[in-house]
């Protein structure tokens, strides 16, 4: 059986205002997790935190330290002056272009991996960063609305896609969208 990864007493505040306040839960390692909470509850930052990209005032993560973590944040985070294929190699060395092109067919992007990602839609520059993601090698799989802005048909594929190049692994993905929910399918429901 896995592992479980644990938050245990997290607490962060910025300039005095409490954010987390002794937050506790447990996360099942190969499942889905969901986080759905208000906006400004404090869910980017918890998300933040377990990516050690901020330092919690208090708390001890456990199991998380030598997880490989891969993410999509809420904004897209590509190279804007790379073409989608180049930014989607900055994760997948390894894999060749027509690996690469044909993932990116399955999502809907034709005819587009050559052009540079400023030329894009919203949409297409979503998919790019979500494929991007998905295509590291991570154990840990972090994902901040990452289905947020696409159209409820374009969401679905996206989201199978998902679900299927993310098989095993550990995922924690926040949503205020009820179609992700019930499309990821998540093992739990936390709300901060
Ligand atoms: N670097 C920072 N400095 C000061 N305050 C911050 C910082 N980052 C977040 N906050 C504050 O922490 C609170 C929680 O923000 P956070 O982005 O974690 O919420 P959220 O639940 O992800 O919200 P949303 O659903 O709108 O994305 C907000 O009041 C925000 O203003």
């Amino acid at each position: 059986m896995e592992r479980s990864l644990y938050i245990e007493h997290l607490y962060k505040s910025y300039h005095n205002q409490p954010v987390l306040t002794d937050l506790c839960c447990q996360i099942p390692q190969g499942k889905v997790t969901a986080i759905t909470a208000p906006s400004g509850s404090g869910k980017t930052t918890l998300i933040r935190i377990l990516l050690g990209l901020e330092e919690p005032d208090y708390g001890v993560l456990n199991g998380f330290k030598n997880l490989k973590k891969s993410a999509v944040f809420q904004e897209d985070r590509l190279c804007e002056n790379l073409t989608a294929l180049a930014n989607i190699r900055l994760t997948s060395i390894s894999q060749n272009k027509s690996y690469l092109i044909s993932a990116m067919e399955q999502i809907g992007l034709y005819d587009c991996w050559q052009k540079p990602v400023h030329e894009l839609s919203g949409g297409m520059k979503r998919r790019i960063a979500i494929l991007r993601a998905l295509l590291a090698d991570y154990d840990l799989l972090i994902l901040d609305e990452p289905f947020k802005g696409l159209d409820p048909a374009t969401k679905e594929i996206v989201i199978k896609d998902t679900k299927k190049r993310s098989m095993g692994k550990t995922i924690l993905f926040v949503t205020h969208d009820e179609l992700e929910l019930s499309l990821m399918n998540p093992s739990q429901i936390l709300t901060l």
